[in-house]
């Protein structure tokens, strides 16, 4: 299972997906407006209880300064930020950032592969729903290691595989059917959410990333599926 999607992940192919980064802002922007409500309809509200179990996997404290990468409209972090966690969007995509500027979180334009952060500098960081869409996830991850204090947390919240056979091919008709024509319906720029499905389906399984994930510096590597596994949650340790 891992194999056809990883190989074709890691030999820099991504299933006819090789956007340029420019091209991955340009179509961000273009989806920007209705970003918010199109990922509630899409995901049936279960967008709500992910973000949750993200925020949760990280556990940090008050006080802690945790980095929400490729965090878009800043919807994920402004549930990072609950209890007193000084959270802080980053996005390459502007448009993205001008739709949730009104939200109470801080934001900065910053590309997930050469973050405008020191060295150490941060107690966690998280990306949800972003590392599937950056041109050089492996790059990114060390990038991450870079920025993240020693003994910080990194987790990676993305669209993964269902574990089990039946529900696995299910979702699939969903991802490369269903999904694209309600994305017709609901979303700004339809073909953003084709981008969507193929991206799922290319993207490595769990284990897989998990073991990118290691290679690219991190310790202590974990997961957990949400949502039979639509949705993987990945922590590791900052060593
Ligand atoms: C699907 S959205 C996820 C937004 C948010 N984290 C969430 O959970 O809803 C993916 C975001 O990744 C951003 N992105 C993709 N590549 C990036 C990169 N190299 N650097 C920074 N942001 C990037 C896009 O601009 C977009 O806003």
């Amino acid at each position: 299972m891992t194999d056809r999607r990883d190989s074709a992940h890691t030999a820099g192919r991504r299933a006819g997906l090789d956007k340029q980064p420019h091209e991955v802002a340009a179509m961000f922007d273009g989806v920007a407006r209705r970003y918010d409500l199109t990922n509630t309809v899409l995901s049936a509200g279960r967008d709500v209880s992910w973000r949750r179990a993200t925020r949760e996997a990280l556990g940090a404290r008050p006080g802690d300064v945790v980095l929400d990468v490729a965090a878009g409209t800043g919807v994920s972090t402004v549930e990072l930020a609950a209890g007193g966690v000084r959270a802080v969007a980053c996005d390459f995509s502007q448009g993205m950032l001008r739709a949730g500027a009104w939200r109470p979180v801080p934001m900065v334009a910053g590309d997930a592969m050469a973050l405008p952060l020191a060295d150490a500098s941060v107690d966690g960081l998280v990306i949800s729903f972003g590392l599937r869409n950056v041109a050089d996830p492996d790059a990114a991850l060390r990038e991450f290691a870079r920025v993240v204090r020693p003994g910080g947390t990194l987790v990676v919240c993305e669209f993964s595989s269902p574990t089990w056979a039946p529900f696995r091919t299910v979702y699939t008709e969903y991802l490369m059917r269903a999904l694209p024509r309600i994305a017709t319906a609901v979303s700004s720029n339809p073909d953003a959410y084709v981008y969507l499905a193929e991206s799922i389906r290319a993207w490595p399984d769990q284990p897989a990333l998990a073991t990118r994930i290691q290679a690219a510096g991190w310790a202590d590597v974990e997961w957990r599926d949400l949502t039979g596994g639509i949705v993987a949650l990945h922590r590791a340790r900052r060593p």
